[in-house]
């Protein structure tokens, strides 16, 4: 643990330490998991009304902000904030350099797959024979069909990809899959597995070298998780 005074000296020189947190699903997960490594927000956070999206916590170097899973990661890959937790679907995606994920947290399970239409549907746009796939994720799909050779074309969505084939707008998505509930729902199957999924802590690489607090966060966040996977 950083001693007070070395705290104190990073505090004057750096100012809070940023959090980034995602608003989403991961965050009822997390939670516990910050609690544990002495991360607390303060009420105000868990308050629906509230529309701040910076909150103070029990450690008073530290603040949290609240943002869009995407989006944590690009906070602290350009050092506007110091560390926060997202899935791995979304560092892969990136790919910063300036990211260093060193804990995962084991919470947020799930994989990210291409699936496609249990019956074959014609489809009303585009050349049947060209793979045209619906995804939030452009950057690994690519990756994932070039290495097999293949050239797809992905058309970028935010939600509800699993629309996608039924409306025409492409012959197969890759999306996050946990239970295969929505698949289903959906009348898709899942064809292949791109990657296992679970949320990690992330740092900036720069502010883990120079800021002593990053360092400690570290090493409670992998305390915890090493209890975690003890118990
Ligand atoms: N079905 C799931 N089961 C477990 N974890 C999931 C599941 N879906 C998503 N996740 C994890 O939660 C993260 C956030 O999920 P998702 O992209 O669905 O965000 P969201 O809650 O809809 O937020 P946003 O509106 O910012 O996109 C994902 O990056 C992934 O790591
Ligand atoms: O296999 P399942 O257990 O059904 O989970 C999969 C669903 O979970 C995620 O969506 P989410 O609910 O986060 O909503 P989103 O469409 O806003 O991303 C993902 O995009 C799938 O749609």
């Amino acid at each position: 643990m950083a001693s007070p005074s070395s705290t104190q000296d990073a505090q004057s020189r750096f100012g809070p330490l940023i959090f980034a947190v995602p608003k989403g699903r991961i965050l009822d997960e997390a939670l516990p998991v910050m609690e544990r490594a002495g991360l607390v927000p303060e009420s105000a956070f868990y308050d629906k009304l509230d529309r701040s999206l910076s909150f103070s916590t029990t450690d008073d170097a530290a603040h949290i902000i609240r943002v869009r899973a995407f989006d944590v990661a690009t906070f602290v890959a350009f050092g506007a904030a110091q560390a926060g937790i997202v899935g791995s679907d979304v560092i892969e995606e990136f790919d910063y350099p300036e990211l260093y994920a060193p804990v995962d947290l084991g919470i947020g399970a799930c994989r990210l797959s291409v699936a496609e239409p249990r019956q074959p549907v014609e489809y009303k746009y585009g050349n049947p024979s060209h793979l045209r796939v619906a995804t939030k994720y452009p950057a690994l799909t690519s990756r994932f069909f070039e290495e097999r050779g293949i050239q797809a074309e992905c058309v970028k969505l935010n939600g509800a990809m699993e629309l996608a084939p039924s409306s025409g707008l492409a012959g197969r998505i890759v999306d996050l899959v946990s239970t295969g509930q929505t698949l289903r729902s959906n009348g898709l199957v899942e064809t292949e597995v791109i990657m296992q999924v679970s949320a990690r802590l992330i740092v900036n690489r720069a502010a883990l070298k120079t800021d002593r607090r990053v360092a400690d966060l570290v090493d409670r966040f992998r305390a915890v998780a090493e209890n975690r996977k003890a118990a």
